[in-house]
């Protein structure tokens, strides 16, 4: 049997990236002669939440409650995936690779001794059990063999799109009260609050970005990059070490931990090209680099480079568009 955790919105509805792991096991199952799927949600599901898993082909839905399920804790729903894994014997143990799916199936691979791969984008084979999985944030790909049982992993958001199966599973719902030990409570969700709103919007769909890293200087040295930015209606967009420092606010990052941005033209000025700035920025159609390093990262990769200190490159930048202007 292939058990998929699936992670259930506030709404109640299974969240998509899990609808996509429990169709990524559905190719699975075929490939291994028809392995029946099973679900294991978290609370107490609805009508139409086990309806929806069965449409996607799910057997059996394994809902965990009692109060240790009440808030989340990664250790205690690896506990409850444990018990339904023990009792009914799956092979596979998959999840969403979402923060909450790698944490729990972190623990699972803790829990039974056997490898646990992240991010998974497709699977190769059964015998060996091949998948290909994406490492340093999306940027490699790695294939992982994977000879231990279970065989554990998440499924990568949009490694597959979501779709209903042509044979519908019965969606049988079965209410599970696994035993979870005072341990595996330790680290759970107190408390949430309301995530601050997402002010990047302007920077993703922006046609022009401007881009300051470290080579501003200070927190005091972006005058001149904001008013290029000013001058070309561009929003700002900035590397992880200027929010790290407080230089500019989180929400004007571009990166793997920040926004990826798809601009005509990203003007990056002192910022070396980290890999991780790299996979925000990578789909810019034409990158124009200001950088004192003519070896820099950003320098090698962009299409055009200017070398040299952008307090003084920037400045003649401004001006001369300036000039053209009012002329
Ligand atoms: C898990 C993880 C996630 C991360 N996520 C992100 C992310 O989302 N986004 C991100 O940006 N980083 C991210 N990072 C950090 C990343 O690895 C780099 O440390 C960061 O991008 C470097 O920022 P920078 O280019 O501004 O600074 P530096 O690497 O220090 O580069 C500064 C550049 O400025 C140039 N320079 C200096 N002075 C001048 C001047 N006067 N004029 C012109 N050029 C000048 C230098 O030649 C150099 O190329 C992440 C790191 C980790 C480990």
């Amino acid at each position: 049997m292939i058990l998929v955790l699936v992670e259930v919105s506030p709404a109640g509805e299974a969240i998509e990236t899990s609808r996509e792991a429990v169709t990524f096991a559905r190719d699975l199952s075929a490939a291994g002669g028809g392995v029946p799927i099973d679900a294991v949600v978290v609370g107490s599901p609805d009508d139409a939440l086990v309806k929806t898993l069965a449409t996607h082909g799910v057997r059996r839905v394994h809902a965990l409650t009692g109060p240790a399920y009440d808030a989340f804790s990664g250790a205690a729903w690896a506990a409850g995936l444990m018990a339904v894994r023990e009792k009914a014997g799956a092979v596979v143990v998959m999840a969403a690779g979402t923060p909450r799916g790698n944490e729990v199936l972190a623990h699972v691979g803790a829990r039974t001794g056997a490898p646990m791969a992240a991010n998974v984008i497709s699977f190769g084979g059964l015998s060996p059990f091949t998948v290909t999985r994406q490492v340093v944030g999306g940027a490699a790909l790695e294939e992982m063999q994977l000879g231990m049982r279970p065989a554990i992993f998440s499924v990568a958001g949009h490694a597959v799109e979501a779709s209903a199966a042509d044979v519908p599973g019965d969606g049988e719902l079965v209410v599970e009260t696994p035993e979870v030990a005072d341990a595996d409570l330790v680290a759970r969700v107190v408390s949430t609050e309301e995530p601050a709103p997402d002010l990047s919007g302007a920077l993703k769909s922006a046609r022009v970005v401007v881009g300051a890293g470290r080579g501003a200087g200070s927190a005091d040295g972006f005058g001149e990059l904001l008013e290029l930015a000013e001058l070309l209606d561009a929003p700002l967009g900035v590397s992880r070490v200027v929010t790290s420092l407080g230089w500019r606010p989180h929400h004007e990052q571009v990166g793997q931990t920040g926004s990826r941005i798809s601009p005509d033209l990203y003007i990056p000025c002192g910022i070396s090209g980290a890999i991780q700035h790299w996979a925000g920025c990578s789909s810019a159609k034409a990158i124009l680099a200001i950088n004192s390093d003519p070896d820099a990262p950003m320098v090698t990769k962009a299409t055009h480079a200017v070398i040299g200190d952008l307090h003084e490159i920037v400045p003649a930048i401004n001006e001369e568009i300036r000039r053209r202007r009012a002329g």
